[in-house]
């Protein structure tokens, strides 16, 4: 028995979709949308019929029929907290993600995008290792403030896989083990993965800068910022969020722009990269003490791992925690694909969110 599946995953500037007979990727296709495709868009969920069309033009342009999928998978947004792993697509989930989500985010989409194709193909719509999960244990949550959580919320879906697909190619139990995950793309999370489970997190809000975003900052100097210079609450999420990080210090996002720079002899940008560098291991380093230093591998995995620079900078900083692994790059449509089909194979359940949405 062979299943067809259809992958949709949007990001901020791009969809990407994909078709997978088992495992078999059929082909992949990432949409770009412009700045100025977006700009008629108020918010970003506004994008969402939009989107919706084209993900349709895309498979019946690759020649799929609709009625020819066996699942529809979904990235996961920014829902209620979940656990890892699958969920199926309902309405109060496309609900929450529409009207409350946690935060803004084009995954918030996705779900109702694979349940329009669903409905149409008469199968089922899930989501896998959404933004949203959070296994976080309680005293990690507990802050100096009643009212303020520390939450699981990050880039579960690549910190996961790359757990996952370690302990595969070398024959672990992830249950047996602690593993420290570092997805180091746009945005950067930290996740402490015990018993298999991501007990605790660090993310872009509170963990290193990265290419985009700010990461971590002293409280009282943002209370200035929110008063004096952004007292709207968008214009102040969207610089924390993409003008922070390497764009804030150097005008780019990319990397490779940024190591170019250090070749040229730019200090400034060498002291950014050792800084981005240095965040990344202290926030490793900060994890360990939650199973008292008992780390047994250190993954790092995103764009970004594919720097030897960087992952050497990281290395020197972490390697005596534990050993440190490569897993370059980002398989977010395998992971998804692949956590469904296990789904269908019966090696793994799909839960559902229950509850009543308030629009
Ligand atoms: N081969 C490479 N060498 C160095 N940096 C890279 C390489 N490929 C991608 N990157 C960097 O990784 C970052 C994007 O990571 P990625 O995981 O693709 O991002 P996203 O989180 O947006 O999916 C960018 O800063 C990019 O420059
Ligand atoms: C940390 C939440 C997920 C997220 O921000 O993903 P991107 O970095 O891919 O935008």
């Amino acid at each position: 028995m062979f299943y067809k599946l259809l992958v949709i995953n949007p990001g901020s500037t791009s969809t990407k979709v994909a078709v997978y007979v088992d495992k078999e990727q059929q082909w992949v296709e990432s949409i770009t949308h412009s700045p100025e495709d977006l700009k008629p868009f108020k918010d970003v969920y506004d994008q969402l019929d939009m989107r919706t069309e084209m993900v349709t033009e895309c498979y019946e342009k690759h020649g799929d029929k609709v009625a020819d999928f066996d699942a529809v998978v979904a990235r996961g947004g920014l829902m209620p907290p979940v656990h890892a792993g699958a969920y199926e697509v309902n309405q109060y989930m496309i609900d929450m993600m529409h009207y409350h989500p946690q935060n803004v985010h084009a995954s918030n989409m996705a779900a109702a995008i694979a349940e329009h194709v669903a409905e149409l193909a008469g199968c089922k719509a899930y989501t896998y290792d959404a933004v949203a999960v959070d296994e976080m244990e309680g005293i990690y949550r507990i802050t100096g403030l009643k009212e303020i959580e520390r939450y699981g919320r990050g880039h579960n879906l690549n910190m996961r896989a790359a757990v996952i697909n370690f302990c595969e190619q070398n024959n672990l139990d992830m249950k047996d083990k602690n593993i420290m995950s570092v997805h180091m793309g746009g945005g950067i999370s930290v996740g402490l993965l015990s018993k298999g489970k991501i007990i605790d997190m660090i993310s872009d809000d509170e963990g290193p800068f990265s290419p985009e975003r700010s990461g971590g900052l002293p409280a009282f100097r943002v209370i200035d910022l929110c008063y004096d210079e952004y007292p709207n609450k968008k214009a102040m999420m969207d610089h924390l969020k993409n003008e922070g990080g390497f764009m804030a210090h150097l005008g780019t996002t990319d990397l490779r722009d940024v190591e170019k720079m250090i070749d040229n002899g730019d200090e400034h940008a060498e002291l950014i990269f050792d800084a981005m560098a240095l965040n990344i291991a202290k926030n490793i380093a900060k994890l360990t003490v939650d199973v008292n230093g008992k780390i047994d591998y250190i993954l790092l995995t995103g764009g970004m791992a594919f720097s030897d620079r960087l992952t050497k900078a990281i290395e020197e900083r972490v390697g005596w925690i534990a050993p440190v692994k490569l897993m370059p790059g980002e398989k977010e449509m395998d992971s998804l694909a692949f956590g469904i089909l296990r789904v269908l194979n019966g090696k793994e359940e799909a839960d559902r969110l229950e509850g009543v949405c308030e629009k």
